[in-house]
């Protein structure tokens, strides 16, 4: 498959997706977000992958939603078309990603690398919802998941003035897990990428389901729910092999049966 505005590679049991529109700073448009649901797809239903790294340019991880493409747009037509409904579709990915977020990474780029589980920094990231700036509002869950991850006070600062955060803010709010060298982002990315790669998929697939039920439902709702999941695994042959590696003091070797 040929992709215009992504680029797309396997390295081991990881699959790499990079934003790739670098005249327009990674800006999402509709094409390119149609590219990514197709890889995400693909590379979901790929049983040799594991997990998945998202990034985008040392300059820009995505400088947000194409503005020049929204320009023309109409009420009518957006809530017609539902505009924006389906560009979720990474949030919904159920294998774990693993945000390589460099430069910018503002509205829709924010929201996106939100949508993923881990965020990784470099040093030159930054992160902000602009888009009160151009007269709109973060359309794809920024307003949301910017809240759950940071609070209340300092999200709306971000997304009422627009104001960015450089990686250093973002990691001390825990907007991202870490911070690491421009130069060792792609190496890091990866590394975590491949570490989660080689677990078993069931256990860690049932994890990322697990804690992103937090976000969803009561404390005693959510701790049923990951009981049920624990109790799961123990029909898995992964679990017996794991259990067996440490007792028998080896590495575990999991075929995600
Ligand atoms: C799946 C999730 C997506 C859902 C999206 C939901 C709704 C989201 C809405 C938004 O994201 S609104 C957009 C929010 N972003 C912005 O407002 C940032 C806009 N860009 C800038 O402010 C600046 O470009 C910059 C990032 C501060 C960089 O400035 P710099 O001076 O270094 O570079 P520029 O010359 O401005 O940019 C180079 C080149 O890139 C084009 N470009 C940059 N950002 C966008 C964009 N968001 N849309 C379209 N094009 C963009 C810019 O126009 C330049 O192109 P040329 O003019 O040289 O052709």
């Amino acid at each position: 498959m040929a992709y215009d505005n992504i680029l797309v590679e396997t390295n081991g049991h990881v699959g790499v997706i990079t934003l790739h529109r670098p005249k327009a700073l990674n800006a999402l448009n509709g094409a390119l977000i149609a590219e990514l649901g197709t890889a995400l797809d693909r590379f979901e239903a790929d049983p040799h992958i594991g997990c998945l790294v998202l990034t985008g340019s040392e300059r820009a991880f995505a400088a947000g939603a194409d503005i020049r493409e929204m320009q023309p747009l109409t009420f009518p037509a957006t809530y017609a078309d539902d505009f924006l409904s389906s560009w979720d579709r990474l949030a919904r990915c159920r294998k774990p990603v693993v945000a390589a977020v460099a430069g910018y990474a503002l509205g829709g780029g924010c929201e996106l690398a939100m949508m993923c589980d881990i965020i990784l920094a470099a040093d030159n990231a930054r992160f902000g919802q602009p888009e009160i700036q151009l007269g709109i509002l973060p359309g794809a869950g920024g307003s949301q998941r910017l809240t759950r991850a940071i609070g209340k006070a300092k999200a709306m600062e971000m997304c009422l003035t627009g104001r960015t955060l450089t990686a250093e803010e973002a990691d001390r709010y825990g907007l991202v897990s870490r911070v690491v060298p421009l130069g060792e982002l792609r190496a890091e990315a990866m590394k975590v990428a491949d570490t989660i790669a080689n677990l078993s998929l069931p256990s860690v697939v049932m994890t990322k389901e697990s804690v992103n039920r937090a976000f969803e439902t009561t404390l005693a709702e959510g701790i049923r729910f990951e009981r049920r999941l624990f109790q799961a695994l123990f029909a898995t042959a992964d679990q017996k092999e794991g259990m067996a590696a440490f007792v028998e003091k080896r590495s575990a070797s999991f075929n995600n049966t």
